[in-house]
């Protein structure tokens, strides 16, 4: 029997509609790099990973100029949500040789500050789990529910916590999991928690954001010209 691999599936099919940009985001120059790029040498650089899938609409034609001498593979096969792009990805990893067994790390294109050292972190905590887990941030934030702009009672945080990637599952499982994506399903997690299963959590820093609106693309680059 063949050991078991690990890949690395990025979602980078989204278009980026909260980010002030006129272009997708994940191709937005960040200090002389487009964003992807940041993140896709961050996964290369992770000695447990084998191969990187990044997962395009099928309409994307910058990647090629944004991510020049890319050594991993690339699917035109994104879908209409997060969801669809990964479950959609996963297939193709199937059609590359990739079995069920083998563990999966889906990390969202936008978030570009990843560092190689978090990524191995996770692998070590979760590859003996049972079901997988995922990078997350204790909250530090007194949490407010609310209805518009007025305050309706404190949440207790001490059990919250806020999902981050990559989030590590095994092929066959997710695919399964994903089989049937609703509208609750956000991430990797959601789906593998409705099937019944509890996901690991790893603590990681709050610098692993996502860049999500248009004031993170400058907080970004600040980070990024500062790292030694
Ligand atoms: N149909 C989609 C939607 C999102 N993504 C990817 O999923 C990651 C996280 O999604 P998000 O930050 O929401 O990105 P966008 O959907 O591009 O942003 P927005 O919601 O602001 O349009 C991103 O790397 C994005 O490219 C994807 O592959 N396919
Ligand atoms: C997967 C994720 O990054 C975990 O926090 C997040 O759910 C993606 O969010 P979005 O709905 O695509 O903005």
């Amino acid at each position: 029997m063949s050991a078991t691999r690990f890949f690395a599936l990025v979602p980078a099919a989204g278009v980026g509609s909260r980010s002030g940009h006129a272009i997708p985001k994940q191709y937005v120059a960040l200090a002389g790099l487009s964003l992807i790029s940041h993140t896709l040498a961050a996964l290369q650089a992770v000695p447990e990973l084998d191969q990187t899938l990044v997962v395009l609409a099928p309409e994307d034609d910058r990647f090629e100029a944004a991510v020049p001498g890319f050594s991993g593979w690339t699917a035109r096969c994104g879908g209409a949500s997060r969801a669809e792009s990964v479950a959609a990805g996963l297939q193709a990893l199937r059609e590359r040789g990739a079995a069920p067994n083998d563990w999966v790390l889906v990390h969202d294109a936008a978030r570009c500050l990843l560092r190689p050292e978090w990524v191995s972190r996770l692998i070590a905590e979760c590859r003996d789990d049972a079901v997988g887990g995922l990078l997350a941030l204790p909250l530090a934030d007194t949490l407010k529910r609310a209805e518009g702009m007025q305050v309706q009672q404190t949440v207790d945080r001490r059990a919250m916590w806020a999902a981050q990637t990559p989030q590590m599952f095994r092929l066959g499982l997710l695919a399964q999991a994903l089989s049937q994506p609703g509208e609750a399903i956000t991430d990797e997690a959601s789906a593998i928690e409705a099937l019944g299963l509890s996901p690991r959590l790893v603590a990681a820093p709050l610098e692993n954001f996502k860049l999500t609106l248009p004031a993170d693309f400058e907080l970004a680059e600040r980070l990024l010209r500062t790292r030694p």
